[in-house]
């Protein structure tokens, strides 16, 4: 029945006064103010609720445009937040249901259908009266399903009083069906039950036949009506918690959505003053976390840019007074350079004076040397190579004008002896500049000291470090025992001895023998306290004696550790405990003749300059002594000698 059919079934329940008044409020009150349909209690054509108070079907409803969770009525603009469950979260208009409800049972017949035939779904339909059939003037209210009569409540009980008859399944007229289901097996029986067994094969549905005689016979039954409203009402609870849990859902996919919303911000509409309807955009937190977080650092930037100029003008300040106190000192750097250089120039003039004085004095000395050497040699004294000696120089400027006038001098006399003239006509013709002139022991030199290699061998804790450190610094110390070597250069007159002081632990002796080569001096010392080791001492001697690289090489033997460098023992009590307190030289120290005998030096140095001298390296007595005798030995030899 369509909704006009509603309506004005509707109206005929309404008093005929008020009739033709309401007809437009009913009009706009039971229909879609979009589609004009009428609405249904339930499905696509539901009336819903919006803000504005304006109520539309589910269906028109779900057609309009939501615009961020938001609807706009279609009557007055009114905005509804819908969230985000959309039209589902709308209130239904209860209020307009209920009424159809109670227009429905207010004892005039109406049809509220919901059939899925074109011409009745979605619509009410208010029956006609209908009158009983047994007779006219009585309503009927009772619908036999056997008989397919309309009967009153009177006639059903008096019509139906037989025994068979009795058995005639009546039902309200409300539930008569509009058409009945017949059975396909009975045709004329209407299908009235439904099978209840788990079991059975059949169609479940069967009539009256079926059941008592049939396919059925024996089944567990019931009435199709019972059956169905069971499973109406079963259905009906279904879909109650389907919806509740469908509004769960929905307010869990708002609360989502508005916690999302807030999160990320977004649009909203909201109606001005004047009635537009207008966007506004709101921020998420995540926005202002972002800003917060840009905040902070750009405070922080703008703290470190502060720091970082403050940090800039100190620098800049120290690095101002650092320049001015550096040109202060340049200056003054300046200002005594210059007066050095002024000063030196003076002391250059002062030196130049000072050279040609020298010259001079040097040329009258040379001459009064020459012209005591010269009668000498008239006296018959022979001149020999230890009276004189040549020794080469890179010096040339000063002794090549010394000895110009020398040669011219010598070349004048004619008694000169041969080794004399040699060395002078050696001079001139190598240009060679430097000389040395020693007359016995009294020497004169000019220009750079003679290098001169000495190792210092001896057995370990002798004293070798201790007597090298003494000559080089003039200080005793406590070294410790060596383990390679050390080497040292000592000054001596015009000497110059390049000192190897070599370990003398028993492991490193075999190393001995590799200083030995281009060696002109050895130094033997032994410990005069450790007699007992004076055998080893000898032996180790005896070893180096036999050195093929030694055989040229002088020989000075220190007995070390004597007080004084003499042999004299402890005889007072301060020397007494001078020993004791320095621990050197013990009472029981071997003297010097004794430690020549007991390493039987006379025997073992044969044919070879050597000599042993008492020496303590505390006191550094004896040392002297041992470089004087060298020196002259390594003359001597002829070491000095120019080649
Ligand atoms: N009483 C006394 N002790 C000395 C003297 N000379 C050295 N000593 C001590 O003897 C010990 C050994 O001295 P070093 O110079 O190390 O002996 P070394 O010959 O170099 O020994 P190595 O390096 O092992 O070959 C040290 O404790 C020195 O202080 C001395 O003249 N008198
Ligand atoms: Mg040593």
């Amino acid at each position: 029945m369509n909704s006009t059919n509603f309506t004005s079934s509707f109206l005929d329940l309404l008093p005929r006064k008020r009739q033709r008044s309401t007809d437009n409020w009913c009009t706009s009150v039971l229909e879609c103010g979009v589609c004009g349909e009428q609405f249904s209690l339930s499905g696509d054509k539901v009336p819903r609720l919006l803000l504005c108070g304006h109520s539309f079907c589910h269906d028109c409803l779900t057609r309009l445009p939501v615009q961020a969770h938001s609807l706009v009525c279609p009557m007055d603009r009114q905005i509804t937040d819908v969230g985000s469950g959309g039209v589902w979260g709308l209130k239904k208009n209860f209020a307009l249901i209920e009424l159809m409800e109670k227009l429905q049972l207010g004892g005039t017949r109406i049809n509220l259908s919901k059939s899925d035939s074109p011409s009745t779904s979605n619509s009410f339909t208010f029956s006609q009266m209908v009158c009983c059939d047994e007779d006219e003037n009585h309503t009927a209210t009772l619908y036999c399903l056997v008989c397919c009569t309309h009967l009153c409540s009177d006639c059903s009980t008096t019509t139906h009083s037989t025994k068979t008859l009795s058995k005639h399944r009546r039902i309200s007229l409300e539930d008569k069906p509009s058409q009945p289901a017949m059975c396909p097996l009975h045709q004329t029986h209407a299908l009235e039950f439904a099978c209840l067994e788990d079991s059975c094969q059949y169609v479940p549905s069967m009539c009256y036949l079926c059941k008592e005689h049939g396919k059925h016979k024996g089944h567990q039954h019931n009435l199709i009506e019972v059956v169905a409203r069971t499973a109406r009402s079963a259905a009906g609870d279904a879909s109650e918690r389907a919806g509740a849990f469908l509004s769960q859902v929905a307010e869990h996919i708002m609360r989502s959505q508005n916690a999302l919303d807030r999160i990320d911000g977004g649009t909203r509409l909201s109606t001005s003053q004047t009635g537009v309807v207008e966007r506004q955009q709101y921020t998420g937190t995540a926005e202002s976390a972002r800003t917060c977080v840009r905040d902070y650092f750009c405070r922080l930037r703008e703290a470190l840019s502060a720091q970082e100029e403050v940090a800039i003008s100190a620098l800049d300040s120290h690095i101002r007074s650092r320049i001015t106190s550096l040109r202060r000192l340049h200056d003054e750097a300046t200002a005594l350079r210059s007066q050095i250089s002024t000063a030196l120039s003076h002391c250059d003039n002062v030196v130049r004076q000072e050279q040609k004085l020298t010259k001079q004095i040097w040329t009258s000395k040379f001459f009064s040397i020459f012209r005591t050497i010269i009668p000498s040699y008239h006296r018959g004294q022979r001149l020999t190579h230890w009276d004189i000696c040549w020794i080469s120089s890179s010096d040339n400027s000063v002794n090549k004008a010394l000895l110009r006038p020398i040669c011219s001098t010598l070349r004048y006399q004619s008694l000169l002896q041969r080794n004399y003239f040699k060395v002078m006509i050696h001079s001139q013709s190598q240009k060679i500049m430097n000389l040395y002139f020693i007359m016995k022991d009294n020497r004169i030199h000019i220009g750079r000291k003679l290098e001169i290699r000495v190792v210092t061998l001896g057995l370990d804790g002798a004293g070798k470090t201790t007597l090298l450190f003494k000559l080089k610094q003039d200080e005793f110390m406590q070294p410790i025992p060596t383990i390679g070597f050390n080497v040292e250069t000592v000054d001596y007159r015009n000497l110059r001895f390049t000192v190897w002081d070599v370990g003398g632990k028993h492991k490193l002796r075999p190393l001995w023998k590799h200083y030995y080569l281009n060696t002109q001096a050895v130094l033997f010392v032994v410990d005069s306290c450790d007699t007992e080791r004076f055998e080893e001492a000898h032996t180790e001697l005896a070893k180096l004696m036999s050195e093929k690289d030694l055989r040229e090489a002088a020989l000075l033997v220190l007995a070390n550790k004597q007080v004084g460098g003499c042999n004299c023992k402890p005889v007072t009590l301060i020397q007494e405990l001078l020993w004791l307190l320095l621990k050197q030289d013990l009472p029981g120290a071997a003297s010097c003749d004794e430690i020549t005998s007991r390493l039987n030096l006379h025997k073992l140095c044969c044919g070879r300059s050597w000599r042993a001298i008492p020496c303590d390296a505390s006191t550094g007595s004896g040392l002297e002594e041992g470089l004087q005798w060298l020196s002259r030995q390594l003359v001597a030899a002829g070491v000095l000698e120019i080649p």
